[in-house]
């Protein structure tokens, strides 16, 4: 193997430019050519190929986003644009491909592979931690943690003014983010979609917490579950005195410079897929499980069903008691 190809699809996430360098400088190291894809599958289709050399990747460590740019390929999805594809990758000589993205872009990289025997390499990037084969994906702590300073300063002013609070956060249908976040930030309530909530529940532990004397009361819900308004709008229904607010964290969570945590995750991750393909290794899921890196074929890794951490879930209910 003597050239290969990086791309970033998907959520953008940070830690992906860390991931990005890793990839590149380890290329390097090895001898190979690397190129790098604009805008995802976009790029692909649309040949927007670019070289990457040890200095394109200098300074983007620490960097949120990614220098590659991402997309959303809805095209993708049909075969005969994932054809052209395969034509640009052909057209330059790239004979392996590292894909850093969540599920959808996975799904693209087996089609790929299944279709046009390219040599696939997955590496898991979203904030959402939704990818069932890795216990961590790269992006959701720094995500995680800024949602807890989010908590920390809507906390300050809901305090002050005894107030209620809804903090809702990202994660499209998981409840990742939502969870940690929640039980690190000392939430009195955490909403998510893996588990059962009723709002009578919610309204009386927000009366209970007055009663004990609480002065605020953070409730951190997951947009897969509802939306803050909506969700506003059930508990002013039964608790009409209640002073409540709500924030949306939006596209903040997405942004910002990468933790020490991710920072590491994509550098292991990004210097193993090289090696994979170095190995000759195809159609492969990079994961951390267990504090080590390891790899899945994709089809397997896309089969797996990640178990819900219900033993988090309940301490977060414990602590907030
Ligand atoms: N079933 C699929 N078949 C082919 N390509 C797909 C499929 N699902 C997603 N993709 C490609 O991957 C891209 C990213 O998927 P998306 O679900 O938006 O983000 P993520 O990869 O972060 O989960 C899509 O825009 C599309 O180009
Ligand atoms: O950037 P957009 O299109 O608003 O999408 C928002 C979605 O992207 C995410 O931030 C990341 O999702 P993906 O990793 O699947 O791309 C979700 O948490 C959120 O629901
Ligand atoms: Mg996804």
């Amino acid at each position: 193997m003597k050239t290969i190809g990086i791309l970033t699809s998907g959520g953008d996430a940070p830690g992906m430019n860390a991931a990005i360098r890793a990839v590149v400088r380890t290329g390097i190291y090895y001898g190979l050519k690397v190129k790098g894809i604009m805008r995802g599958y976009a790029g692909l289709v649309e040949d927007e190929v670019i070289d990457l050399n040890l200095s394109s990747v200098g300074d983007i460590l620490q960097k949120g986003g990614t220098i590659l740019r991402t997309a959303r390929c809805e095209e993708f999805k049909k075969k005969e644009v994932r054809k052209k594809a395969y034509e640009t990758l052909q057209k330059h000589g790239i004979e392996g491909l590292v894909i850093i993205g969540g599920d959808g872009s996975f799904r693209g990289a087996q089609l790929l592979s299944e279709e046009w025997n390219v040599n696939t390499i997955g590496i898991p990037g979203t904030i959402d931690n939704d990818i069932p084969c890795t216990d961590y994906t790269i992006g959701f702590d720094t995500a995680c943690n800024t949602v807890i300073d989010a908590i920390n300063k809507i906390r300050d002013t809901a305090t002050s003014h005894e107030r209620a609070n809804i903090i809702e956060v990202m994660g499209r249908n998981a409840g990742y983010i939502a969870l940690y976040a929640g039980l690190a930030g000392g939430a009195e309530m955490i909403i998510l979609p893996e588990v059962e909530w009723s709002i009578d529940e919610l309204c009386d532990k927000i009366t209970y917490g007055i009663k004990r004397g609480k002065l605020h009361h953070i409730i951190v819900l997951a947009e897969g579950v509802m939306s803050a308004p909506e969700l506003a709008k059930m508990i002013k229904e039964r608790l009409p005195k209640l002073d409540l607010r709500y924030t949306i964290l939006g596209h903040i969570q997405r942004g910002g410079a990468p933790t020490v945590m991710d920072r590491v995750l994509a550098s292991q991750m990004g210097a193993r897929a090289v090696e994979l393909l170095l190995e000759n290794k195809t159609k492969r899921i990079i994961s951390i499980r267990n504090n080590q890196i390891v790899d899945d074929d994709i089809d397997e890794a896309l089969s797996m069903k990640k178990e819900f951490n219900r033993k988090l879930y309940e301490l977060s209910k414990i602590l907030s008691i």
